[in-house]
Formats: structure tokens, sequence, C-alpha cells
């Protein structure tokens, strides 16, 4: 490589941190991601300075991003300005991109900024929410849950004892990890690491200033996807082991041996999701799976699940399936509503966005959603890091705090 081109790489790089960086302090809106086995990255920022509360009705919405706590509405961010970056971080021209950001900061200064300079208006009702507005009252009832090891496996153990009575089969238990960041940390920096570590998740980075917190992930779960040709999919994944061998070694997915529990917490999730087509009588449904998959520093066990909505002329699949499947039982339990008690009962913290679902929607005729996992809050320097397991009656509560250790390194291995 020349010096000229290294120079322009590096003008490129410093292109999408500029950009980061300027909104950031402008108070936009913005999510930045890389979807799964691509190394395009894209970047939407919305212009309004707040996000809007809005059903995730493909149909409906405009390009943009949503972002959806574990519970509550669906916040979402609007793409008034779109920018791609290749494999190198150079820009890649776009028909679609609209106005520059310096012009979108000069007429928010300076001029009246129009919602009719959205790249796809909305004829959907928005309905705007105020800055610092809270997700709901409980988030500040539960600020920062304290937890350690021996505080963790009482949660599991509370869990076994209503799975043995009978009240639940399976239910997913989370903590969180609060790390005070290095002076060092930068936060492109540790996005490009993660897509970089991890070219099979789906990784993500949401600025949302009226929560004056950045979302940064990197997830290994499709919750509803719908492509161009109008193929839906979603997936059953649960189950988890290491991926690094007693010796450091990196293990392949034919060499892992799953057992009856391992095995019968992911069966819970396929059941689900066969459940939720199922209400909606739906049969044409190709199933894949179960296969161990990694998933970073894990595996996991995962089946897929395809639909062709085209064939079906059933454009509004992925709405009414997302309506249905979250959350599912990889994230909260079975039977549903005895799981989210139980939850709210026990963890000491509020999930807030981690096990909802984010990702793009309605860009460029795609959409794809994930659910919110291997994922930390950063406000400031202070980071909480979200992570969960799933209890059934063969759990082991010191296993499954160890499960959570290693989720939790899935990012903090890559970033820190
Ligand atoms: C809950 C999480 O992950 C989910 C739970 C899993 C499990 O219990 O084995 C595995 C994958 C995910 O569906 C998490 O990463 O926090």
């Amino acid at each position: 490589m020349t010096p000229t081109s290294e120079f322009h790489i590096l003008q490129q790089t410093n292109k999408l941190a500029k950009l980061w960086q300027t909104a950031f302090s402008e108070g936009f809106p913005m999510a930045l991601w890389q979807l799964p086995q691509s190394t395009e990255k894209q970047l939407i920022i919305d212009l309004s300075g707040s996000t809007q509360r809005k059903k995730t009705d493909l149909d409906e919405l405009p390009a943009g991003f949503v972002m959806s706590p574990f519970q509550g509405e669906s916040l979402f961010l609007r793409g008034d300005l779109y920018y791609r970056f290749d494999t190198n971080n150079h820009e890649i021209e776009d028909d679609i991109k609209g106005k520059t950001l310096e012009a979108a900061i000069f007429e928010k200064k300076y001029l009246h900024y129009s919602d009719e300079d959205a790249i796809a208006p909305s004829s959907a009702k928005e309905e705007e929410i105020s800055p610092k507005h809270s997700l709901d009252s409980s988030l500040e009832k539960w600020n920062g849950g304290l937890y350690n090891e021996m505080i963790f496996a009482e949660m599991v153990s509370k869990a076994i004892i209503a799975i043995e009575n009978g009240e639940m089969q399976k239910v997913v238990l989370s903590r969180t990890k609060n790390v005070t960041l290095p002076e060092s940390f930068e936060i492109i920096d540790a996005f490009q690491k993660l897509c970089k570590a991890y070219p099979n998740a789906f990784i993500s980075l949401v600025y949302l200033p009226e929560f004056e917190a950045i979302w940064l992930g990197a997830t290994p779960e499709t919750l509803v996807s719908v492509d161009g040709q109008g193929i839906f999919k979603t997936m059953s994944l649960a189950g988890t082991q290491s991926a690094i061998g007693d010796n450091g070694e990196m293990l392949s997915p034919i060499s892992i041996r799953w057992s009856h529990k391992e095995i019968e917490e992911q069966a819970f999730v396929s059941r689900y999701v066969i459940e939720c087509f199922k209400k909606i009588r739906l049969r044409e449904y190709c199933e894949s799976g179960p296969k161990t998959v990694q998933a970073g520093n894990l595996m996991h066990l995962r089946t897929d699940f395809k639909v062709d909505t085209k064939a079906l002329n059933f454009p509004q699949l992925g709405t009414v399936m997302l309506e249905l499947l979250h959350p599912t039982s990889a994230v909260c339990g079975m039977p549903k509503e005895p799981a989210l008690r139980l939850i709210a009962e026990t963890e000491l913290h509020h999930r807030e966005f981690y096990s909802g679902f984010l990702g793009p929607v309605n860009i460029k005729d795609e959409s794809h959603l994930f659910v919110n996992l291997r994922t930390v809050k950063i406000q400031g320097n202070h980071a909480t890091f979200f992570a969960g397991c799933g209890i059934t009656a063969d759990s082991n509560p010191v296993k499954e705090w160890y499960e959570t250790e290693m989720k939790s390194q899935t990012l903090m291995n890559v970033i820190l």
C-alpha cells in the first residue's frame, strides 16, 4: 500500500468517527451497524433530535432503526441521513443519502428543520417523547443491580423451585456487570473491533440522547428478518458452552456434545416459535436444525425457520410474527406470563433495552431485527454489561453464574 492510499484510508476511517462525533455533540439520535456476514457498515442519523415511540409495523414504518426495550414501546430512529462504508471504511456513495450532516446542522441552528426532509416520510402516526423520558417508572426503582455469585445462585435456586413447583418450565434470569471504562476507550474503535472479531454477529452502536446512553452490542440472535425477496427468517437459539478448549484452543462445532438440559432448553424455544406459527395457522415454514453454531467465545444450539412470504402472498408476516415472538423463551421463559412475573420479582436491575430487539427497518426494502444480547450500556465512562441464562429444572446455579460471566466476556474481551 502506498503512503497516499494509507492516508486516504485513515481519512475515511476518520470520516466515520467524525460523523459520529459531530452528530453526538449535536444530540442527534443515531445508529451504526454491521449485518452478519457483511463487511459493510451503515449509519443513520435522526435529525429530529428525539426518537419517537412507535409500534414496530414493518409495513408502515419509513426507513430507520428500531430500538425496543424488553418490555414497553419501541423507539424509532428516523433515517434522515444515511451513510454506508465498505471494509476499508471508504464511504459508499448512495442514491438515498439525502443532505449532508453539515447542511442539517446549519438548518437546525439557523433555519427550521422540516420533517418532510426525511429520506422516506412516514404516513404513520408519530408520538414524540420528551427528552430525558424514562422507559417506565420502574427504571428509577431499579437502578443498577448489585450482583455477586452467591446472590445470583440464590436467584437461580428460587427459579428452580418455581419450576419444580410446576409454575413454569423455563425462565431466563439475567444480571449486570458494572465497569469503569479506561480513559483510552474510544467508542468507534470498540465498534470496529467487534465488527472484526465477530463477522457472524449483528454489531450495533446506538446513541439515544434522551437516555444519555449509548448501547453497543454483538448479538448472534435474529428475531425477525425479511429480505428484499420477501424471505422471512427467525431462529431459536439456546444452550451455551464455551467455544474455547482447556488449552485455550478454539473448538470446532462438530466436537461439541450437548447435555439433556441444553437440548431441552433449546427445544422449548423451537416449540415456542412453532406455537407462534400455529397461532396464525401457518404451516408452510422450513425448519432446519438444531445445529451447533459458534458465537464468538461461545457455542449455541440453533434451529432456523424460513418462510417465503411472496409465495404465500403474506407480506405482513414479519410484523405479525414480531408481535407474537417477542419476548421469546430464549430471553423470557415458558410459559411467558409466569416467567415474566418471576423475572420482575427476582432480577435486581431493570433490563431496559437488554433482551429487547433492535435493527434497521425498511432500508432498501429489507428489515433485520435482532435480540439485543451481548450488549453494554455506556454512560460517560460507566459501562453496564448485561447477560442472562436459561434456567430449567436441571440447572446448576454455579454453572449458570459462570455462563453469564462467559457471555459478558464476549464483549469485554474485545473492547476493554
Ligand atoms: C440470554 C442470553 O442469551 C440467550 C440464552 C441462551 C442460553 O440460555 O443458553 C443462549 C442464547 C441466547 O438465546 C444472553 O446472552 O444474555
